[in-house]
């Protein structure tokens, strides 16, 4: 059974490999981004809620997003697996997961961080020409990435869940590496 979380900064390539190892596996790509950006586009209450958040590169309350992830996980799709993509983001969201893990008697997931250095990540985000990629907002992004999410890393590490995977190579090779490191 595979379930994975992907950790990293903005750019670092976690939607682009989440979904190609997902098809791969064939369990379900949760990005927490894409279901809001779905939620805007169909202007639902929750999308209304995280919009300015979003537009301006900061994180969606908590809670928000967690109703909206646990009501994902208990989805049919998710019961053999799945990897997360963009959660958690913030310590009290991981305590949330972990929780919602134990009560649902699902956690024994893996956490994948996977790196690239700020010049590169950059580089790639304003190529991507989403609406959040403008150079202001993605510094803004990399700023909060540093301050709520980089702390994740050593709260899966001291729970000995981290693998660790170079975001700095071409597509194909970290492909290559997440399938080997997830194979330990
Ligand atoms: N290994 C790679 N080499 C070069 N470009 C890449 C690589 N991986 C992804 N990209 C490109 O970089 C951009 C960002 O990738 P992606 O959306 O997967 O990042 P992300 O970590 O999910 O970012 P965010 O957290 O902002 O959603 C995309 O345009 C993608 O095509
Ligand atoms: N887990 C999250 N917590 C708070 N805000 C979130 C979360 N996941 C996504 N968001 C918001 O959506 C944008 C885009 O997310 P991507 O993962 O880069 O697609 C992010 O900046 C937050 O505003």
């Amino acid at each position: 059974m595979t379930r994975l979380i992907f950790l990293g900064p903005p750019g670092a390539g976690k939607g682009t490999q989440a979904k190609a190892l997902a098809d791969f596996l064939n369990i379900p790509h949760i990005s927490t981004g894409d279901i809001l950006r779905q939620a805007i586009t169909d202007q639902t209450d929750l999308g209304k809620k995280a919009q300015e958040y979003m537009d301006k590169g900061d994180l969606v309350p908590d809670k928000l997003v967690e109703d909206m992830v646990e009501e994902r996980l208990q989805k049919p799709d998710a019961e053999h697996g799945w990897i997360l993509d963009g959660f958690p983001r913030t310590v009290a969201q991981a305590i949330f997961l972990g929780e919602l893990l134990a009560k649902m008697e699902k956690d024994e997931e893996k956490v994948v961080n996977l790196d690239a250095p700020d010049d590169i990540v950059i580089d790639r985000l304003l190529g991507r020409g989403r609406k959040d990629d403008a150079e202001d907002v993605i510094r803004h992004r990399l700023d909060v990435y540093r301050r709520d999410t980089a702390p994740l890393i050593k709260y899966y590490g001291d729970r000995h869940k981290l693998l660790t995977v170079n975001g700095n190579q071409s597509q194909e090779e970290v492909t290559a590496e997440l399938k080997k490191v997830i194979a330990v």
